[in-house]
C-alpha cells in the first residue's frame, strides 16, 4: 500500500541571517533537537568568524555571501541581527519574498505589525531565548496576517524543538520577554550576585559559582517537579524564626520596585529602538 509522503521538517533547507549569539543558539537548539539535518544549514553573516566558530564545532553549514542566493535555497529564513542592522539586511534582500518561504524575525524591534508594512511575504515573529540550544526555555510567538494553517504546521516542530512555546499578542511582547528572553542574564545576574557575595567572605570564586549554579538548578528542578508554587518553596525553606525569613524581608522591601523600573526600562528601549528602526527603514 502506497502511504502519503509524509513532510520530515529535518528535509527543509533553514537559512540563517545573522549567527550571533541568537542564530547559533537557533542552530544548536533545532540541530540538537533532530528538526534540522546537519546539511541543511544556510548561513549568512557580516564577518566570517562566528559562521567558522560554528563549522568548529562540528555543524556542516552553507555560508553564502550572496543573499538572495540564500534565500532562493532556503525553505524558512530566520533573521537574527540586531534591528539596527536589519535596513542594511532588506536593502541586500529586497523586501519582497516569495509566498513558498516562512521568514521569521527574532528582532526585538521593530513589531511584526510594523514589519508587514514594510516586508511581503509570510511573516512569523518569534522572540527566544539563548537557553533554549538546551532544548528548555520559552518561545514567544505571533503569527503574521499571511500565515494559513499548513504554515503553522510546517513551523511548529521548530518552536517545539526549541522547548515551550506562548502565542502572544505584540503588546504582551514586554512583559512576557522580561521574563523569557532577557530572564536569563536577570536571574545570571541575581545568581552571580549570590554568588559574589559568598566570594567576598572567603568562599573561591569556582567553588562559589558552581554552588550557585547547582542551587539554581535544583530550585528549578523542585518548582518544576514538584510543581510547587513560589510561596510554596519559600515557605519550605524559610523556617520560622530562621535566616532566610530575615533576607526575604529585605528582598521583599526592594524587589517590587526593582522589577517595576526594569520593565519600565525596557519599555523604553524597546520603543527607542523601534522608533530608530521605523526612522531608519523610511528613508
Ligand atoms: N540574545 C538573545 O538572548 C536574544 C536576542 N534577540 C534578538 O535577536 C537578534 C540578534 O541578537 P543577538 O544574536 O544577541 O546579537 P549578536 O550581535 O550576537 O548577533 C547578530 C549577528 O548578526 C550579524 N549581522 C549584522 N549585520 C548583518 C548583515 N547585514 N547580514 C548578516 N549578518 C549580519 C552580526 O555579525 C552578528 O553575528 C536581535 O535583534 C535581538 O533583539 C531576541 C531574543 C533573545
Ligand atoms: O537585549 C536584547 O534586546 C535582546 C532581546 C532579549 C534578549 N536580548
Amino acid at each position: 500500500m502506497k502511504r502519503a509522503k509524509e513532510e520530515r521538517p529535518e528535509m527543509k533547507k533553514i537559512g540563517f541571517i545573522g549567527t550571533g549569539s541568537l542564530g547559533s543558539m537557533l542552530i544548536r537548539g533545532f540541530v540538537r533537537n533532530g528538526v534540522i539535518g546537519p546539511e541543511n544549514i544556510n548561513v549568512i553573516n557580516r564577518s566570517p568568524e562566528k559562521p567558522l566558530r560554528l563549522k568548529e564545532e562540528g555543524f556542516s553549514l552553507r555560508i553564502y555571501s550572496n543573499y538572495r542566493e540564500l534565500i532562493n535555497d532556503s525553505e524558512i529564513i530566520f533573521i537574527c541581527v540586531k534591528p539596527n542592522d536589519l535596513p542594511q539586511v532588506l536593502e541586500r534582500t529586497g523586501r519582497v519574498f516569495p509566498q513558498t518561504k516562512l521568514v521569521v524575525s527574532t528582532l526585538l524591534a521593530p513589531s511584526l505589525s510594523d514589519l508587514e508594512q514594510i516586508i511581503d511575504g509570510k511573516l512569523i515573529r518569534i522572540y527566544p531565548s539563548v537557553t533554549q540550544s538546551t532544548g528548555r526555555g520559552v518561545t514567544i510567538v505571533t503569527w503574521g496576517q499571511a500565515i494559513g494553517n499548513q504554515d503553522r504546521t510546517v513551523f511548529l516542530p521548530y518552536l517545539n524543538a526549541l522547548g515551550k512555546y506562548y502565542v502572544l499578542p505584540e503588546n504582551l511582547y514586554r512583559a512576557a520577554g522580561d521574563i523569557t528572553s532577557c530572564g536569563p542574564a536577570f536571574m545570571a545576574a541575581m545568581v552571580g550576585a549570590l554568588a559574589e557575595e559568598g566570594i567576598k567572605h572567603g568562599i573561591s570564586p569556582e567553588i562559589a559559582g558552581e554552588m550557585a549554579v547547582e542551587t539554581m538548578l535544583g530550585t528549578a528542578l523542585l518548582l518544576l517537579e514538584r510543581k510547587l508554587t513560589f510561596s510554596e518553596l519559600i515557605s519550605q525553606v524559610a523556617t520560622p524564626g530562621g535566616c532566610t525569613a530575615e533576607g526575604l524581608k529585605i528582598l521583599e522591601k526592594s524587589l517590587p520596585g526593582i522589577m517595576d523600573e526594569i520593565y519600565e526600562a525596557t519599555c523604553n528601549r524597546q520603543e527607542a529602538v523601534s522608533e530608530s528602526v521605523r526612522k531608519a527603514l523610511s528613508h
